[in-house]
């Protein structure tokens, strides 16, 4: 395993070598082989800088690499009650978590400062994940080159290497992408390798690859098991054929290297990679053509890309006030937090004062999380104004533990995208307990138009006038008071919803004005389909780790029931009055 990335797999194998049979001690087994009666393309042998990626994949790319190099081995100074979170036994340091990444609008003259947990950027770029090496290797290198336009995918390398490249392998250890069941030898796998094309596949017996690559094992049976769950569902036997390609590889995939079937396979990887430098579950995407179409083309974020103007809207906001600052005089604040017990913890007494809500009840509802960390859901109904506020370094509960600090952690479940007649689907790619936390819904987030009243444009006039020089993370008092005072004009407001056709979402409690789509930019969150019954549900998020983060407010999904693998997960965007009026949306 990677020092510094827990689901790459680096296996000390040469190729055409049975140098690590012998390393284990099976001399006895067939040597390793590789399968190279594929035809490769022909080397262009192009040089190109790793500043090609960005332009030769389209886009967008944005890795922890660039602040972190080494997510898995930070030390921290133990100052605060916030130090280290600990899962699967590696250490992640909040502090250096983005958590949000804010896109300054062209010709803007503020000075937003940047730092580890807010990185301001002129453009949102994708990259590849911290850790993979040897994709970034064949970028520059490799003489295979994805050659359709509609196939190259943000954040995806687009040039991988082939078996005849001369570029041999640097490094004493290759990484595995990906393993696959031998369709006609028992206890072998396929095995494919970061950065090669699949004219480069190896068996390996699954010894080897279970002592050597057991996170990619693990993956994959996560894969296998999901698949054979949605085979189930489906019942008719229509989708062996499907089921078989994906987890055995069929003849066609394997023997060639520009099947769109290998894009859905680095989608799956590369994504993954990405949601594992935060220890988030993978993503598996699967098509179930026989003639395959064109892979979702997206660029994906782990966090909100946040326009600056809905950026400095969210600083001045009432919520954006530490808590020292939102309490003021009030008396009734307890020094300390039990946040056990719901209406001693500071966090709901935070949202009293920022929203309005009450924990017994009133024009919005607080929603709480019981002591296993699941959101209580009971009595759910869609109408209802509803926030969740979790916990901040203000409480004295732990990060890492504290069950009120969930979506913060980010640790959300495994998810399969799978298409269908409506487009991609999410499904579950592990079993969901009800008011588990999902995945949060994450995108572009800008300001909706504003509603053109004479205040409103006296208000922006004065706003533009307005010098901004050095803004940090906290306005100053004047600014603030420049600022429309947004908690007046939506608190008790009746909740409507602001989803829109597509992928927008939009906050009712939080801020009318602000919306996430994740149309361009976003995450696994943005494929899971409408039902007039769902399973899942959105809900409004205050939360931040430390109180000198700015409050992005986050829209979370959660499950409503026990969601079964192999299960859709759906979400109610549209009443049933908007459905009416809603051509072409179903209601199942
Ligand atoms: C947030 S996206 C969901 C993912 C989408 N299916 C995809 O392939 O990317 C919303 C879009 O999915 C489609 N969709 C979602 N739920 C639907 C439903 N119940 N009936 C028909 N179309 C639906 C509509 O095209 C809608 O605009």
């Amino acid at each position: 395993m990677s020092a510094n990335h827990p689901n790459q797999q680096h296996v000390a194998f040469r190729q055409g070598s049975d140098l690590s049979l012998r390393a284990h001690g099976l001399q006895n087994t067939p040597p390793v082989q590789a399968i190279s009666s594929l035809t490769s393309q022909p080397s262009t042998r192009q040089k190109r800088t790793l500043n090609d990626v960005t332009t030769t994949v389209a886009g967008v790319i944005w890795s922890l690499s660039d602040t972190i190099p080494s997510l898995r081995n930070i030390k921290t100074n133990l100052k605060d009650n916030v130090n280290i979170w600990k899962t699967n036994g590696t250490s992640i340091d909040p502090k250096k978590i983005p958590s949000a990444i804010v896109v300054q609008a062209v010709g803007s003259t503020l000075q937003l400062k940047s730092n580890n947990r807010i990185q301001v950027v002129q453009k949102y770029e994708a990259r590849l994940a911290s850790g993979c090496s040897e994709a970034r290797r064949a970028q520059e290198n490799g003489s295979w080159k994805q050659k359709k336009e509609e196939l190259l995918i943000p954040g995806l390398p687009s040039k991988k290497f082939l078996e005849s490249d001369d570029n041999p392998r640097n490094q004493s250890e290759n990484i595995v992408q990906d393993v696959f069941l031998h369709s006609s030898k028992p206890g072998y796998f396929y095995v494919l390798w970061e950065g090669w094309a699949v004219d480069n596949l190896y068996e390996l017996s699954d010894i080897e690859v279970q002592q050597s690559a057991s996170e990619a094992v693990r993956l994959a049976q996560i894969r296998d098991a999901f698949l054979d769950a949605f085979n189930a569902a489906n019942g008719t036997g229509e989708l062996d054929e499907f089921v078989a390609r994906e987890k055995y590889l069929d003849r066609n995939v394997r023997m060639d290297v520009n099947h769109p079937f290998w894009t859905f396979k680095d989608l799956t990887y590369f994504h993954t990679q990405l949601h594992a430098d935060l220890e988030k579950g993978p993503v598996f995407y699967f098509s179930l053509e026989t003639d395959m179409q064109n892979p979702p083309n997206f660029t994906y974020t782990n966090v909100n890309v946040v326009r600056e103007d809905a950026y400095i809207r969210c600083l001045g906001r009432l919520a954006n006030q530490n808590f020292s600052e939102l309490s003021g005089s009030a008396n009734t604040m307890r020094s300390s937090t039990a946040c056990s017990s719901p209406q001693h913890c500071k966090c709901n007494q935070r949202a009293l004062l920022a929203y309005g809500a009450t924990a017994a009840g009133g024009p919005v509802r607080l929603l709480q999380y019981n002591a296993e960390g699941l959101l209580q859901l009971d009595n759910y109904n869609f109408d209802d104004a509803r926030i969740l506020v979790e916990c901040s370094n203000t409480c004295q509960c732990s990060p890492e533990n504290c069950h009120r600090r969930v979506v913060q952690r980010g640790k959300s479940v495994a998810i399969a995208v799978v298409n269908g007649n409506i487009g991609y689907g999410g499904y579950a790619a592990e079993p969901i307990k009800k008011g588990q936390y999902i995945v949060e819904y994450v995108g572009e987030m800008y300001l909706l138009k504003e509603r053109r009243s004479k205040e409103n444009v006296a208000q922006s006039k004065k706003m533009k006038a307005q010098p901004h020089a050095n803004i940090d993370f906290r306005l100053t008092q004047t600014q603030k008071d420049e600022m429309p005072d947004v908690h007046a004009l939506y608190i008790n407001r009746p909740a409507k919803s602001k989803r829109g056709s597509s992928y927008e979402a939009g906050f009712s409690v939080i801020d009318e004005r602000i919306v996430i789509c994740a149309s361009k930019v976003g995450n696994v969150g943005r494929f899971f389909n409408h039902s007039c019954n769902p399973n899942a549900t959105f809900v409004e998020v205050h939360s931040r780790c430390f109180e000198s983060d700015p409050l992005i407010p986050k829209i979370a999904i959660f499950a409503l029931r026990d969601i079964a693998v192999g299960e859709a997960i759906t979400l109610r965007y549209y009443s049933d009055q908007q459905m009416k009026d809603k051509r072409g949306m179903k209601c199942g």
